[in-house]
């Protein structure tokens, strides 16, 4: 059974999935980090790859860009598919001045300048969390894992990419707020609504505040290695 944005059959998308934002890094990891990876769907230029990591059904799709995008993908696939846990592998902009480009962040929460957080209970500003036994998981295993920095703290979630006001971000960073990026608090509300799971990991691939050390754009599709590393032992926790 199709849904409006999912081609695949009941069964064909594992319970675990990794959703980075570009669809071509979906293709990438698939192939370099998924044994035997089988296409179960193409819409709209999203393909959706099952295969095993370490010997554990898993599938990879992307998300697109923003938090209406990945909520279609995650709703659908928590609702109808039966996917229990979903990590973000993505990007996003350093605020904190502890985080630097090529660090890792992992959101523990996310804030929000979207509708979703004032939309589903009347006269309450939501909070969005991650799940803990997958933040634990990607936790332990980063320490494995890399040399490099992994943060973990809040991060934002912003429906302008082009926000263009430093009183928000100096807000956000005199509280904490580690970068941003546009879909964790999709993600997570997708989980919370669907009595699911979901986590985020980033690559900090530029900096607001000093970018003299941003990634390129092609970098920025293809340095990933740690992100997926860390946000599959998270799915596998
Ligand atoms: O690298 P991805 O996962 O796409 O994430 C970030 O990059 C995009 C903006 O360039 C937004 O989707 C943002 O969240
Ligand atoms: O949303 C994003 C993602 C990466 N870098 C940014 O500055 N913003």
């Amino acid at each position: 059974m199709a849904t409006p944005h999912i081609a695949a059959e009941p069964g064909q998308i594992a319970p675990l999935v990794m959703m980075p934002g570009d669809p071509r890094r979906a293709d990438r990891i698939a192939k370099d980090y998924l044994a035997d990876a089988q296409q179960v769907s193409q819409v709209r230029g999203i393909t959706v790859w099952t295969g095993t990591y370490e010997g554990t059904p898993m599938s990879v799709m992307g998300s697109g860009m923003g938090i209406p995008s990945i909520s279609i993908y995650a709703t659908e696939l928590y609702r109808f598919y039966g996917v229990r846990r979903i990590v973000r592998v993505g990007t996003c902009g350093g605020m904190a001045s502890s985080v630097k480009v090529g660090d890792t962040v992992i959101g523990t929460c996310a804030h929000t300048n979207a509708s979703l957080s004032t939309l589903l209970v009347p006269g309450v500003n939501l909070s969005w969390a991650a799940s803990y036994p997958m933040l634990r998981g990607a936790m332990d295993a980063a320490q494995a894992l890399t040399d490099a920095p992994v943060h973990a703290g809040p991060v934002y979630s912003s429906d302008l990419f082009y926000l263009g006001r430093a009183d928000i971000v100096q807000g956000l960073t005199a509280l904490g707020t580690l970068g941003v990026e546009m879909e964790a608090a999709g993600l997570y509300a997708a989980a919370a609504q669907e009595g699911a799971e979901a986590l985020t990991v980033l690559t900090v691939s530029d900096h607001l505040v000093d970018g003299s050390n941003d990634m390129t754009a092609q970098e920025r599709e293809t340095l990933y290695a740690t992100s997926v590393k860390v946000g599959a032992a998270a799915l596998l926790a």
